[in-house]
């Protein structure tokens, strides 16, 4: 199973992702972005090239497909907050929505990521 995340882990690789649109998940050690496309079948066909990373690396996330947006949260349910495996992911899903689509994302969803690069009192 996956470790959580160290404090330099999170201040290495966690900073960058919320340059890229992500946010921290309000008591919760996870990590969220609203993805926007132009449509619903560009959303649903993003979803489908990231279910195909999902199952090879066995690693799911938490989402929601309103129309053209898609609402993701992840985390590593194993280990009850974030690990590499959910920082893999985000990148993976941030390449393939830059790729395919003139994606976009909402900015004003969650709170600061820099929250979760300090230990948390209540581990
Ligand atoms: C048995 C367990 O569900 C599997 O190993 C995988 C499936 N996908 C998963 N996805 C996520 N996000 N966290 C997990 O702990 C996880 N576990």
């Amino acid at each position: 199973m996956a470790d959580l995340l160290t404090r330099e882990e999170r201040q290495e690789h966690l900073i960058p992702l919320g340059e890229a649109g992500w946010g921290a998940v309000p008591d919760r050690d996870a990590i969220r972005k609203v993805y926007i496309f132009p449509n619903f079948i560009e959303a649903w066909g993003w979803m489908s090239r990231v279910a195909i990373w999902c199952e090879k690396w066995n690693h799911h996330p938490e989402w929601r497909n309103v129309y053209r947006t898609v609402d993701v949260t992840l985390a590593t349910h194993d280990a009850d907050g974030l690990t590499s495996l959910d920082i893999k992911l985000a990148r993976k899903m941030d390449a393939l929505a830059s790729a395919s689509t003139a994606a976009r994302y909402q900015s004003d969803i969650s709170e600061p990521i820099a929250c979760l690069c300090e230990p948390d009192p209540r581990r």
